[in-house]
């Protein structure tokens, strides 16, 4: 601002000598004018990246532009992604577009500039420096600063959650990160599960949609109770009961993406704490096959596990990964677990009885959840899935063995939708077909001998506690 005193008064000094008085006056006029106009509007810079992180106010706002520019902009560019089915637009290259908010306008531009060739650096980055340049009036400063970026990242959020794809991002290069600082590689999220589609007991399935709808619209309870707002629900019962169809259903249900992550791929906590903190806000994060990946059963004196890979899984016993029970309990629960907001947490598992308790304890996962064989009332949800049909539009008879029949059957919903699915088109020969198969299924397991050992009572008493569990705040 100096610089631009002085050199104002060197121009006048300049004009007085040089010019007569009517010329003088004519130029002194649009002088003024361009020097107004210079100095009366602020400049923000908004870069893609800031510093080593991706700049979510760079993304949103190029979310946010793109709905305008559909209608207002002169020069767009096009993208469609991999696999993704909408059109996405952008801003092109030092093209500008006018926007107004509570009667303040502003001017946004995009700008790509060639970034220079790097001598060293710990993390190449992209080739292009590209830069939203927001242009304001200094009088709408405050406005600008205040609200109207709060309302682009609102607004950006809202676009994403209704137009764009959901993703599913998967760590499958461990945490290391790529060009862009990202750990995660996504791809769209198009599972068709819904809740209405996932055959279980009614009364469960409002009480998990009662509870996650709960958390997504709690703000201001976690808010005022000082709790992060985070909720953990772990899944266990056996293959094909549906825990993926309902992590995949939760997504849906709330708009969330998805976080998949691959425990066996992290190396150390800090790798797992660099993971968690690139993870969006409304998002579900998910550990599969929580026992099988790894073994928390080999504790250490202080009582907490230390993560052996099992055989199975592509990490040695001496290579050097040193995550931990601990590392991953304060991934979901400790201070770490509170960078960003609205964030579910899911873990899956078939043997609830080889979790190490610390991560049943109450208060770890807030809902224990048991998917189990399919029972008569999710066979109703499976007979309208598979054969459009309520079940009154079936035979009685055939409906009223399949009633008394399918608990001892233990057949999964996995199970069951095989069946049904070869004959869907005739939908009492399914029903038939069904019966018949419930039939073989529950003499078998009748004829099973039943081990009873202490082991087994123990895993009953493990499964009931975990049901059990805390289900409420
Ligand atoms: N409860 C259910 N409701 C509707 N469909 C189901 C249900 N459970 C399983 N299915 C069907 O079976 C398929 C496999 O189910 P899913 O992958 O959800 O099981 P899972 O419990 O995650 O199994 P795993 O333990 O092997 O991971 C699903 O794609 C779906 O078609
Ligand atoms: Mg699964």
């Amino acid at each position: 601002m100096t610089s631009m005193m002085g050199f104002w008064a060197f121009s006048q000094t300049i004009l007085y000598t040089i010019f007569p008085s009517e010329l003088r006056f004519a130029f002194l006029k649009s002088f003024h004018k361009i020097f107004n106009f210079f100095t009366s509007f602020c400049y923000y810079d908004i870069t893609e990246i800031d510093g080593v992180n991706t700049n979510e106010l760079y993304n949103a706002v190029q979310l946010y532009l793109s709905s305008l520019a559909a209608t207002s902009a002169t020069s767009l560019s096009l993208n469609r992604g991999l696999n993704s089915s909408s059109i996405t637009f952008s801003l092109s290259n030092n093209h500008r577009l006018v926007d107004s908010y509570n009667g303040v306008k502003v001017v946004w531009e995009h700008v790509i500039t060639q970034r220079q060739t790097q001598t060293f650096s710990w993390r190449p980055l992209p080739e292009e420096k590209r830069v939203f340049i927001l242009r304001a009036k200094n009088k709408d400063k405050i406005v600008v600063l205040g609200s109207y970026l709060d309302f682009v990242m609102e607004k950006a959020k809202d676009l994403r959650r209704k137009h764009q794809d959901r993703l599913l991002y998967t760590n499958s290069h461990g945490g290391s990160l790529d060009s862009r600082g990202h750990p995660w590689e996504s791809v769209p999220f198009k599972h068709p599960s819904t809740f209405d589609t996932l055959a279980m007991d009614p009364l469960k399935k409002a009480e998990i949609m009662a509870d996650i709808l709960n958390f997504a619209n709690g703000e201001s309870f976690y808010q005022r109770t000082g709790r992060a707002w985070k909720r953990g629900y772990l899944l266990y019962g056996p293959p094909g009961t549906g825990k993926s169809s309902m992590i995949a259903a939760m997504a849906n249900y709330l708009g969330y993406d998805i976080y998949d992550l691959e425990l066996t791929e992290v190396n150390t906590n800090s790798e797992l704490r660099k993971l968690l903190m690139k993870t969006s806000s409304k998002s579900i994060i998910v550990i599969e096959d929580i026992d099988c990946s790894i073994n928390f059963t080999n504790r250490n004196k202080n009582g907490v596990g230390k993560i052996d890979y099992l055989p199975g899984s592509n990490r040695g016993e001496n290579g050097g990964h040193t995550i931990t029970l601990s590392g991953l309990l304060n991934f979901t629960d400790g201070l770490w677990s509170c960078c960003g907001n609205e964030r579910i947490f899911v873990f899956t598992t078939n043997h609830v009885e080889k979790l190490d308790p610390a991560l049943l304890r109450s208060g770890r996962m807030d809902m224990h959840i048991h998917m189990s064989y399919c029972s008569f009332s999710a066979l109703k949800i499976l007979f309208k899935n598979y054969l459009g049909c309520e079940d009154d539009q079936l035979d009685g008879v055939v409906l009223k063995e399949l009633e008394g029949v399918i608990d001892e059957a233990e057949m999964t919903p996995a199970d069951i939708s095989e069946v049904l699915i070869k004959s869907w088109r005739n939908k009492d020969k399914a029903a038939r077909e069904l019966l018949e198969t419930l039939k073989t299924r529950a003499k078998r397991n009748r004829m099973k001998p039943r081990k009873m050992n202490t082991n087994e009572d123990e895993d009953k008493e493990l499964e009931k506690w975990a049901l059990d569990s805390p289900i409420q705040d």
